[in-house]
């Protein structure tokens, strides 16, 4: 099918995707489909622990009976990045011209053809079942569980204080082969961002000089909230969207001090906005405006931008958010492997993660403020873990961890992390492992973007009630604002305030598993495999 004409921002638009085929129908009492809807009865079953005054627990089962309402419809859907013109950016753009068209492009290795590795939306497989016949696994990918977007058809638009257009940004990220990089240079030099606010005093001083595309205003003004908004209202209308999604994928900004009576409540965000505060930083101010549009905001940075009030905000709106900080290379990988050792008995004693890269996400983290929030995202990422093995750790205790950032222009995107984790073992015995992990860093993170779109679109098509007789006529909800579900893309997990942080990957992928399950009616993954082993 050719692509529609072009939009404000020049980029063809894919078609949106006609419904294609189900892969599977669930065939079950509780699953009910209709043109438009999956409707579906779910017995929700978790065991409740209590302790007795001796100590003891006492654990039951429990089971809690929702209705789920997945909407089967495939909207039309635009992406607007923040950041549009970094290499995360033009890198994601030239990623899905480069499968919508099915590129094929020369490398020194040969032949290389576009794909999604490194989603594990588009790249990745679930468990459907057991083949009653064989026994055997039944996997499908795992974009087929639910009737999500198709990431080729996404429309995508975006801001940025550099006013570069994307094929210059392109040849600027230095992240894409020469190759690839001319068969969509056309339609990426059609692109061009548009401006947007900058604070200095939230970014590195050396961004400085790529700020040449900017919204007048050196501080939060209410102004900027309904610039953005209409921005988005603007981009929904000219390329005849359903929705819009907001991501921030531009630098990380330092952590905005919280304030009573300024950020500490919704109305007095607002107000803080109104007023000119300058603890305001862009990126909250992007969260306001998107929140007010009603169009998700996903922030890839580790800056705390969803201050209490933008948290707020979005509650009392019943608008999505989610974030922090894209999880792409370092930080994933420690969150598998921590996972792996203490869930293995090994007491991790220390964990040291160094590493060092060239782009201009290294040349803003270069400056201390802003390396502080990544400090921060990427420390935190083991603290769960930690704390849910009281065999091995006491009350407090936890490895020493260490995290360092080096800028190091010669590499460019191409970052080198070098850790140690260091474990006591057996009768004082010690395991020491050292890793040397080259990520090409938005190679790997342009996937968790993608992601994180289709992920937060599904969610908004997503409603549940609780089931019972009463509950008969009352009305469906959508999820809790904050999009906890999004924890596996992001090092700094936010999730609904006072609920718990899980930050290990495979309860992470688990509950993105098993949600979706649920809204098919079938049960949450395990790998008993009775049928294996009770005959
Ligand atoms: N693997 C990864 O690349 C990775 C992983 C985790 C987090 N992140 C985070 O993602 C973000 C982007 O990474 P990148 O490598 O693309 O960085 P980048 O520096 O190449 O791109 C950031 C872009 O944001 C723009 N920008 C800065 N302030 C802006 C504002 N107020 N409004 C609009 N645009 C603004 C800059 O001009 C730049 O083009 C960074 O915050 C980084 O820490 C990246
Ligand atoms: O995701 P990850 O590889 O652990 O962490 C990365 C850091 O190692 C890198 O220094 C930074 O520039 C990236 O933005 C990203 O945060």
């Amino acid at each position: 099918m050719a692509p529609h004409a072009d939009n404000t921002n020049g980029f063809a638009n894919g078609v949106v995707e006609t419904q294609k085929k189900d892969l599977f129908t669930v065939n079950s009492p509780n699953v009910h489909y209709t043109d438009d809807f999956i409707n579906t009865k779910y017995t929700y079953r978790t065991t409740a622990v209590t302790q007795g005054a001796d100590g003891k627990y006492v654990a039951a089962p429990k089971e809690t009976l929702y209705d789920f309402k997945v909407d089967r419809k495939i909207p039309k859907v635009g992406v607007m990045l923040v950041g549009w013109g970094g290499n995360n950016g033009s890198t994601v753009t030239a990623g899905i011209i480069a499968n919508r068209r099915g590129l094929v492009w020369e490398t020194k290795e040969g032949k290389r053809a576009a794909n999604y590795y490194g989603s594990v939306i588009m790249g990745s497989t679930t468990k459907l079942g057991t083949d009653s016949k064989t026994g055997k696994e039944i996997n499908i990918p795992f974009h087929d569980l639910l009737p999500m977007v198709h990431p080729n058809d996404l429309v995508i638009g975006g801001w940025d204080i550099s006013g570069m257009n994307l094929a210059d940004a392109m040849d600027r990220a230095k992240v894409l082969e020469p190759s690839l990089k001319a068969l969509v240079r056309k339609e990426m030099a059609s692109m061009k961002p548009l401006p947007s606010i900058y604070y200095p005093d939230f970014i590195a001083a050396n961004q400085e000089e790529r700020a040449d595309n900017i919204v007048p205003g050196t501080k939060a003004s209410w102004d900027h909230v309904e610039q953005i908004r209409k921005d988005i209202r603007d981009f929904k209308a000219s390329n005849g969207l359903d929705k819009v999604i907001v991501q921030w994928t531009a630098n990380t900004e330092r952590y905005a001090d919280i304030l009573e009576g300024v950020n500490d409540t919704a109305d007095n965000l607002l107000q803080a906005i109104k007023s000119g505060h300058e603890e305001v930083s862009p990126s909250t101010v992007f969260a306001v405006a998107s929140i007010l549009e009603n169009a998700p905001f996903i922030n890839g940075s580790p800056q705390n931008t969803f201050v209490p009030g933008a948290i707020q905000l979005a509650e009392k709106h019943g608008a999505f958010i989610g974030g922090d900080d894209f999880k792409s290379g370092q930080t994933k990988m420690k969150s598998a492997l921590v996972d792996f050792l203490i869930n293995a008995g090994i007491k991790l004693t220390s964990i040291a993660s160094y590493n060092h890269l060239g782009n201009n996400d290294g040349m803003n983290l270069s400056s201390q403020k802003q390396f502080r929030s990544k400090e921060i995202s990427k420390s935190n990422v083991v603290d769960d873990m930690v704390a849910a093995n009281t065999v091995l750790y006491k009350e407090g205790e936890h490895p020493d961890h260490t995290v360092v950032i080096k800028y190091m222009p010669a590499v460019g995107d191409d970052k080198r992390a070098l850790d140690e984790y260091y474990a006591e073992i057996f009768l004082g015995g010690h395991q020491t492992i050292s890793i040397f992990n080259v990520c090409e860093d938005s190679l790997l993170a342009s996937p968790l973007i993608i992601d994180l779109v289709l992920v937060t679109e599904m969610m908004t098509r997503i409603q549940w009630k609780a089931h019972s007789a009463e509950s008969a006529d009352a009305k469906y909800s959508g999820f809790h604002s904050v999009l906890s579900i999004l924890s596996y893309m992001l090092k700094a997990p936010l999730t609904p305030p006072g609920t718990p942080v899980i930050n290990a990957l495979a309860k992470q992928r688990a509950a993105l598993t098993n949600i979706f399950r649920a809204c098919v009616g079938l049960e949450p993954e395990n790998d008993m495999t009775l049928e294996h082993k009770l005959f």
